[in-house]
């Protein structure tokens, strides 16, 4: 049996992407993001504009704010009293001086990181590790060496499985509702992530089923709970492709995929942000705006579903999760549950490997999983 606490961590970080506040930190904000990432201006002035649209602010700090305050809440309903703090990788609060200010504070030095991506790739695990590399060095430049864990990617873990079931199951009766009933000939479920380049998508199947394959093992557990009563077809679509046009992205997007949908005879679509932890601007701009103004032309009815947010099942899974990876941290066996087949530190679970997700170009990461490696 696992020991119910968060030793040897002095902290738990809330690890996210950050976004601007106003309009003045868009620019900033997106040249932070794609540095060195080869984004063509175009993109980045189309996706300034989406900011624009919202005052130059994302929603994505409230969200994260809102996590950070359940998160905290959770732990002293368990009588856990470690510190959880927030930091990010592209706006304030940085990462490095979030953990700075803390070990000058406390004198604390080891963290363990809650990021806020449930699945394998580049941009959603590795690239997180590769920042707290960055602050370890940072910080070890200026007399305060820190070490980071983090726990495994929870795309199949209960508490996040749980909570996305709950989402689908009210966006369904809701739909159901607002149309006067499912009509499977009409009517289709579409699950929607952030697409990437189908060279990190390669990358990400090296050792963990991969991010498309995630997914796709999730959506397989949530049409078997649906069950009964539920026959809609469903599939997995992307959006927020952006890069340069010759270089291939998971397809289809959202918005050429209501098209064909159309000319299918489908006339409604329920359409779940499961790549999206909360409703940041991809869900806000991309999901809300566009592709709901796509489906208003096509004159389909389109509904939402809820992200997790705070859902409390979630909340309670990365609690879980944190306490998971320090008991294993520690050396104790421990229990790893997963909703999908493979158990969550198998190969095709979400724990990292030293080889997972290689980026272009080597750069340090930190930490180095160490469980099952080294992989194919
Ligand atoms: C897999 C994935 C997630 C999910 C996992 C996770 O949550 O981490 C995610 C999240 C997010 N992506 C975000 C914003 C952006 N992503 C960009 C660019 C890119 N994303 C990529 C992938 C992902 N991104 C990729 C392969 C690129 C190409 C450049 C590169 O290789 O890095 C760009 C540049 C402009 C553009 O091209 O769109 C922006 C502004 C925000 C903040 C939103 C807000 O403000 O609410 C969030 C949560
Ligand atoms: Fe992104």
């Amino acid at each position: 049996m696992t020991d119910v606490n968060l030793e040897p961590f002095d902290a738990l970080v809330l690890m996210s992407f950050g976004g601007p506040e106003k309009n003045a930190d868009v620019l900033p904000f997106l040249q932070n993001v794609t540095r060195g990432r080869g984004i063509p201006d175009e993109r980045l002035v189309e996706v300034g504009e989406h900011y624009y649209g919202f005052g130059g602010k994302s929603p994505i700090n409230e969200q994260n704010q809102k996590l950070l305050e359940s998160l905290r809440r959770e732990l002293a309903r368990r009588g856990l009293e470690t510190p959880v703090l927030w930091g990010n990788r592209n706006w304030a609060p940085f990462l490095t001086d979030v953990a700075r200010d803390f070990v000058a504070e406390t004198g604390g030095t080891k963290f363990l990181a809650i990021d806020t991506s449930a699945y394998s790739s580049y941009s959603s695990c590795r690239q997180y590790r590769e920042d707290f590399a960055q602050t370890l060095d940072v910080l070890a430049a200026e007399g305060m060496p820190v070490t980071f864990e983090k726990i495994r990617q929870y795309y199949n873990h209960p508490g996040f499985a749980d909570a996305e079931l709950g989402c689908v199951r009210r966006a369904v009766d809701a739909f159901a509702q607002q149309v006067g009933g499912l009509d499977s000939r009409r009517h289709r479920l579409l699950y929607v992530t952030h697409s990437i380049p189908q060279s990190m998508q390669a990358a990400s199947e090296r050792w963990t089923a991969g991010y498309r394959g995630q997914h796709e093992q999730l959506m397989s557990w949530l049409e078997a709970k649906l069950g009964l009563g539920l026959h809609l077809d469903s599939e997995l679509v992307f959006c927020s492709r952006s890069g340069a046009p010759h270089v291939p992205w998971l397809e289809p997007d959202i918005n050429d995929r209501l098209e064909e949908l159309k000319a299918e005879g489908i006339d409604g679509v329920i359409v779940v942000p499961l790549g999206f932890v909360s409703d940041h601007m991809e869900v806000k701009y991309d999901l809300d705006t566009e592709a709901a103004q796509t489906a208003a032309g096509l004159g389909m009815d389109f509904l939402r579903a809820e992200s997790v947010g705070t859902d409390p099942s979630f909340v309670a899974g990365l609690v879980d999760a944190a306490l998971e990876r320090a008991a294993q941290y520690r050396g104790e066996p421990v229990d790893s549950p997963a909703v999908t087949e493979e158990g969550a530190l198998a190969p095709g679970s979400g724990a990292c490997s030293v080889s997972c997700c290689l980026g272009r170009l080597p750069k340090p990461e930190a930490p180095s999983w160490a469980v099952g490696d080294e992989g194919p």
